[in-house]
């Protein structure tokens, strides 16, 4: 990859969070900034483009006045859409981001017809769907941000209870980026050490349950929706394809027969490189853990058949 140019649709509290943090970690040429609130990526630009005076490595930041200038991009995260408030699920978002997610992805096409696109908008492995129903591009470049997410959050939890390991906690949250996320408790390990040694049943409990509701506890808090961990996550997935590096992150994916379904995007371990989620890698699940994966996956079908009942897809 020669270019290293990452778009970013939506420079709200999420975008602009993931650019800032890519900004500071230097690892692209060139940032370009689009929101269609008239000022918000100019200003966003111009104020992260300022904080790269104290990052190790330059990056340009800019702003498009067009879609049409997010173009040529190596990268195009989807941050645009409606975030939740108060007791709103991501569900409820649904119809309102598919109508914004129709309108941007038309633009991606056309302009950035080569990107891998990193989708965020919620209600997330639905809006991977739609993009892959809408693109109709080889699967392995449209992955939905979640597990990476999740997974830093399943990592907060368990070094709360443990007080150590910070840093050297393997987590893995598979499933929907939803109420039937699955935080898979033995595969977690803190420096090698496998949790299930070190924390009691009722304490992985909690951290479960803490996990799943992670997302909607900040809400509860802040009366809108994360957005430091999220941008954070983003900026390593961009890290990962940008520098082929062959990360595992758990991420939302199209299957195609893999855990026995197809035609959906959901969340599973994937190898990220330069070509995006260049493998899926299929993990043994215990008949417990692919019950509720059934019910992960059903939960995701429900969304995209409110979208064909609406008549969203051709
Ligand atoms: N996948 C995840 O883990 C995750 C994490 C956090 C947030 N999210 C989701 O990301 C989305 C953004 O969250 P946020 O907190 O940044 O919201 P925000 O309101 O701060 O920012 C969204 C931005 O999108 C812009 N926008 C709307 N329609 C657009 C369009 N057609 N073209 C370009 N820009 C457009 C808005 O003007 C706004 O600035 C929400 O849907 C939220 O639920 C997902
Ligand atoms: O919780 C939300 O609505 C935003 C995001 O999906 C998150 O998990 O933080």
């Amino acid at each position: 990859m020669t270019k290293r140019k990452v778009g970013i649709i939506g420079a709200g509290a999420v975008g602009a969070t993931a650019a800032y943090s890519l900004s500071m970690m230097g690892v692209c040429g060139e940032i370009v900034l689009f929101d269609i609130a008239e000022g918000v990526a100019k200003g966003k630009a111009i104020d992260i483009g300022q904080s790269v005076h104290y990052a190790p490595v330059s990056t340009i930041v800019t702003a498009a006045e067009s879609p049409a200038d997010v173009n040529d991009c190596d990268i195009v995260v989807i941050t645009a859409g409606v975030p939740r408030k108060g007791d709103m699920t991501r569900e409820d978002l649904l119809m309102i981001n598919a109508k914004i997610m129709k309108s941007v992805v038309e633009d991606v096409m056309k302009y950035s017809p080569d990107a891998v696109i990193i989708c965020v908008s919620n209600p997330l492995d639905v809006m991977s769907y739609v993009i892959h129903r809408m693109t109709g591009w080889e699967r392995n470049r449209i992955i939905g941000m979640a597990g990476a997410l999740d997974g830093a959050r399943m990592a907060y939890q368990i070094y709360n209870k443990l007080g150590y390991g910070a840093g050297q906690t393997g987590t893995l949250v598979i499933g929907d980026h939803g109420q039937h996320m699955i935080p898979l408790p033995h595969k977690v390990q803190v420096g090698s050490v496998n949790t299930l040694e070190l924390l009691s049943k009722e304490e992985m409990e909690e951290i479960i349950e803490r996990t799943r509701n992670g997302g909607a506890e900040i809400v509860k808090h802040l009366g809108t929706s994360g957005y430091y961990a999220p941008g954070r996550a983003i900026a390593y997935m961009v890290e990962a394809i940008l520098n082929d590096s062959k990360v595992v992150v758990a991420s939302s994916v199209l299957l195609e027969g893999e855990y026995g379904y197809s035609d959906v995007s959901v969340g599973v371990p994937v190898v990220l490189g330069k070509h995006g989620a260049e493998k899926i890698i299929e993990i043994e699940l215990d008949d417990a853990t692919r019950e509720k994966f059934k019910t992960s996956v059903e939960s995701i079908r429900e969304g995209i058949d409110i979208l064909k009942a609406n008549k969203f897809f051709d």
